[in-house]
């Protein structure tokens, strides 16, 4: 039997999964990693960190693994998106990468919009200008750090910069060029009009290639540290939120995702390039060829449950500290949660505003907080999923992936706030099969990226809306959407106090 490995380089984690021809997961690992946030506003990961734990990973996973690493053909990856990781002439990185969820560069963004124009860069990139993507971020580099900007020679993205470590090839797939803000997405390829208006060098853009082309094999110094060959191949890969679309099957029309790590996403399939959703709603290249998707996206998902569950509860884990939400009715008893604690992105794009627990009493318990908590989540998606259906969209099932899909009551709740069936899958981990599935299809086991989606996934269970408590969160949903106006100004008068 052969076997691939998918890597996933998530915001919180390197997940890798040991999957075989028929899309069994053999065996898997994970190892996390901390954020370093030395400023309010500031998200950073150190690159080597990230390589070090994914070759401690690999080694583990190989030696837990039922098959001879000979068995082993492929590895392919999946990466939190957007992160700037910009490295010198000896390919070294210069600094920590600035991550996605790092929202200090509204300046920068302004700027973009000033010197490209709004229409014009919609045009182009099919995007706007936000925080999180990377173009602000190197403009961010070389206002404020000129000198260690001028030692730049390239930049990359965060699973770029690992498969690089892997492999000694430098290079970028364009599901995750998408995400720059630099990417021509009609003409697919680095925008030369986007670099010349901004002032910087197309030259620090890496070559371009599909998340499904070889990229190499493994360097000997990785295969000594983790006991694979050199001769295994080394494919691509792809934004995490395109290898969670291929990881889901959402790879034809009408299908649609929703993702709930470190951020939340509403992610619908799109086969042509040129619908306009006005910048609304992400849109970018899928990992599947000739392909697209959209996706509205909040910035602080599970990493909301997070914050909760490390301030109040940091020795629990997450099934311990959600034990009892079940209990709690629709509305957590008159409490309402907003979950803006690193700003937003969709549909309020402002790294100003925060998060909000309004209605508070004295009867709530730390489950009434959990619940609304989960509720304010699914809201702030269902935000996304409310732009996808005015703009044409019937959407009704949702495939549900990440960390969020291990409570099952959340699951229903899901089902509840977006009126949709949404079906749990036997792995939860989307991204990580995605970038298995890449390696897989990439060697030839497949013809169609279609075909290993029939031969590796599975269907859980199916959660379906139950229509009482629909009711009820159509109701409270018009409340919650309330919050964000009462609260943005009183949010800006806070801002000094920070
Ligand atoms: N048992 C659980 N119940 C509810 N939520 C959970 C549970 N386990 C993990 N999560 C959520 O999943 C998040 C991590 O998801 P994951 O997909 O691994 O993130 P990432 O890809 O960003 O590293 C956590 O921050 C937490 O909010
Ligand atoms: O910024 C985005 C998408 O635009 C995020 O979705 C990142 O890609 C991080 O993903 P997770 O670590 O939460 O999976």
């Amino acid at each position: 039997m052969n076997y691939v490995i998918g890597i996933d380089l998530g915001t919180s984690a390197v997940k890798l999964l040991l999957v075989d021809q028929n899309g069994e997961i053999a065996s898997e690992v994970s190892k996390s990693y901390p954020l370093i946030q030395e400023k309010n506003g500031y998200s950073e990961q150190d690159p080597d960190v990230w390589v070090e734990e994914t070759l401690a990973g690999l080694k583990e996973l190989v030696q837990q693994a039922p098959c001879s690493s000979s068995e082993i053909e492929a590895i392919s990856f999946s990466g939190q998106m957007h992160g700037l990781v910009l490295l010198d002439k000896e390919g070294k990185p210069l600094r920590n990468a600035i991550l996605w969820n790092d929202t200090r560069t509204t300046k920068q963004c302004r700027d973009i919009i000033q010197q490209v124009g709004e229409k014009r860069l919609l045009e182009i990139t099919k995007n706007p200008a936000l925080e999180g993507f990377t173009l602000p971020k190197v403009l961010w580099v070389k206002e404020n750090e000129p000198e260690l900007y001028k030692e730049a020679s390239v930049f990359v993205l965060p699973k770029d910069y690992l498969r690089y470590r892997l492999t000694d090839e430098l290079a970028m797939d364009y599901s995750d060029a998408a995400g720059t803000l630099l990417l021509d997405l009609s003409g697919n390829k680095w925008s030369q009009e986007v670099c010349d208006a901004v002032g910087i060098d197309v030259g620090i853009c890496p070559p371009l290639v599909d998340s499904s082309e070889q990229t190499g094999f493994l360097g000997n110094k990785a295969a000594d540290q983790t006991g694979l060959r050199t001769q295994t191949k080394v494919f691509a890969g792809g934004a995490d939120n395109a290898c969670g679309a291929i990881g889901s099957g959402i790879l034809t029309d009408g299908k649609t995702l929703c993702s709930i790590g470190t951020s939340g996403v509403l992610l619908s399939y799109e086969a042509s390039r040129d619908k306009d959703f006005e910048g609304k709603v992400h849109y970018f290249n899928h990992g599947a060829p000739e392909a697209y998707y959209t996706m509205g996206v909040t910035l602080a998902a599970g990493d909301s449950l997070r914050w909760f569950k490390d301030v109040y509860a940091p020795q629990e884990s997450f099934a311990d500290f959600a034990q009892g939400v079940e209990e709690v009715p629709v509305g957590s008893r008159g409490l309402l949660f907003t979950p803006y604690i690193s700003g937003e992105r969709t549909p309020h794009a402002d790294a100003n505003i925060r998060g909000s627990f309004i209605g508070m009493n004295h009867s709530h318990t730390r489950k009434d907080f959990v619940h609304a908590i989960m509720e304010g989540i699914t809201f702030s998606l269902n935000e996304s999923l409310e732009i996808f259906r005015e703009n044409g969209k019937t959407i009704d099932t949702i495939v549900s992936t990440g960390g969020g899909t291990k409570n099952e009551y959340w699951l229903q709740m899901q089902a509840d706030i977006f009126n949709a069936e949404v079906v749990k899958l036997s792995s939860e981990q989307g991204p990580g099969v995605g970038a298995a599935m890449l390696a897989a299809y990439g060697c030839g086991w497949f013809d169609t990226l279609e075909d290993c989606a029939d031969a590796f996934l599975t269907v859980e269970k199916t959660f379906s809306p139950d229509g009482e408590k629909v009711e009820q969160y159509q109701a409270l949903f018009k409340i919650y959407q309330d919050v964000y106006g009462q609260t943005k100004t009183l949010n800006e008068r806070l801002q000094s106090f920070r």
